[in-house]
C-alpha cells in the first residue's frame, strides 16, 4: 500500500483563501483584526518563522506588528511590552515566539499574556479550558493536526491516538485535543519502552519529538495514519521529520510529508485563532455586531 499525502500546504493555501474573504468582510464592518509577534534575538528559524507569519497576515489582510529585541533584552522589559499590548485595542492577539533566551523565563511570559489575546493557545487559562472541554485557544500545531485529519476525512472518534513527544506546545495539548474529539489516546515519551510496542497499536500516530528517523516503518501498524510533526536537518541540511518517510509510506494509509505537512497548518491556524481572538473583542465591545 502507498499512503495518502495529506498536503498541509495546499489545505492551508485553501483556508487562508477563505479567510481573505472573511477578514474583508469584517473589515467592512469596521472590525480590523490585529496580531502582535514578538521576536527576541537572532535566531535564524525563529526569524524565518516570523517573517512566514507577518506574510501570512498580510495576505489574507490581518493588521500585523512585529516588537523586535536583542538576545540581551531584559524579562522586565519583556513582559512591560506585553502589558502595553494587552491594552492595545488595535491588538488582538499576541504570540511570543519560542523558544526564548535563558535570562528570559517562558512561564512568566506566558502567564503576562492576556488569555483574550493568547493565540498560540499557551496560556494555563486556555490550556485548562481545554482540559475541562469549555471553549479556548488552541495551540495551533495540535489545532492544525485535527484540521488535516478533517480535511481528508479521517474519522477520529473512537480511534486509537499514540503520541510520542509530551511537549507543552505540541504533545501534551494534542492529547487532550484528540480526548476531547472521543479519541483513544496513548502518550509516549523519552522513558516509555519499548516504545515500538505502543507506537504498532496507533491507528493514528503523531510524532513530535525532533529526532530524524526515530519512527521506522516496523514500528507502524499497516494502514495506520501517520503525522509527522518533527522538523530536524539531516547531514545534507535537507529538512526532515521524525519518520522514515520513504518506507513509512508503503505501510501507512495516509502521511505527512515534512515539510509541507504540519508546518503550513500551524502557521494557518495562528491567523484562525487571531481571527476568533478579533471577532471575541469586537463582539464584547458591541455584543449587536454581527
Ligand atoms: N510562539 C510559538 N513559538 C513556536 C511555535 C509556536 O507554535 N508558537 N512553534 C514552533 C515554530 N513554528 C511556529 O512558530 C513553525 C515552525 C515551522 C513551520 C513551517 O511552516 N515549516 C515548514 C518548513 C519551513 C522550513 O523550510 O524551514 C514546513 O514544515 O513545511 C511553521 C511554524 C516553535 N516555536
Amino acid at each position: 500500500m502507498t499512503a495518502q499525502l495529506i498536503d498541509g500546504k495546499g489545505i492551508a493555501g485553501a483556508k487562508r483563501l477563505a479567510m481573505k474573504a472573511t477578514v474583508e468582510k469584517l473589515k467592512s464592518e469596521g472590525m480590523v483584526p490585529g496580531l502582535a509577534v514578538i521576536l527576541v534575538g537572532e535566531n535564524p528559524a525563529s526569524q524565518s518563522y516570523v517573517k512566514g507569519k507577518i506574510r501570512d497576515c498580510k495576505e489574507v489582510g490581518i493588521y500585523s506588528e512585529l516588537v523586535r529585541f536583542p538576545e540581551s533584552v531584559s524579562e522586565a522589559e519583556l513582559l512591560d511590552e506585553i502589558r502595553k499590548l494587552n491594552e492595545k485595542d488595535s491588538i488582538h492577539g499576541i504570540l511570543v515566539q519560542l523558544p526564548l533566551p535563558k535570562q528570559i523565563s517562558e512561564r512568566k511570559v506566558i502567564q503576562t499574556i492576556s488569555p483574550a489575546k493568547d493565540v498560540d493557545g499557551f496560556h494555563p487559562i486556555s490550556l485548562g479550558k481545554m482540559m475541562t472541554g469549555q471553549d479556548s485557544f488552541v495551540p495551533c500545531t495540535p489545532a492544525g493536526i485535527i484540521e488535516m485529519l478533517q480535511a481528508v476525512n479521517v474519522q477520529i472518534a473512537g480511534k486509537h491516538v499514540v503520541i510520542v513527544g509530551r511537549s507543552n506546545i505540541v504533545g501534551k495539548p494534542a492529547s487532550l485535543l484528540f480526548l476531547n474529539h472521543n479519541a483513544t489516546v496513548t502518550i509516549c515519551h523519552s522513558k516509555t519502552t519499548p516504545l515500538a510496542q505502543y507506537t504498532k497499536q496507533a491507528d493514528v500516530l503523531v510524532v513530535a519529538v525532533g529526532h530524524a528517523g526515530l519512527i521506522s516503518a516496523e514500528d507502524i501498524k499497516p494502514g495506520a495514519v501517520v503525522i509527522d510533526v518533527g522538523m530536524n536537518r539531516n547531514a545534507a541540511g535537507r529538512l526532515v521529520g521524525d519518520v522514515e518517510f520513504e518506507e513509512a509510506k508503503e505501510k501507512a494509509s495516509f502521511i505527512t510529508p515534512v515539510p509541507g505537512g504540519v508546518g503550513p497548518m500551524t502557521r494557518v491556524m495562528l491567523l484562525e485563532n487571531t481571527l476568533k481572538a478579533a471577532r471575541n473583542f469586537f463582539m464584547e465591545r458591541e455584543p449587536h455586531a454581527k
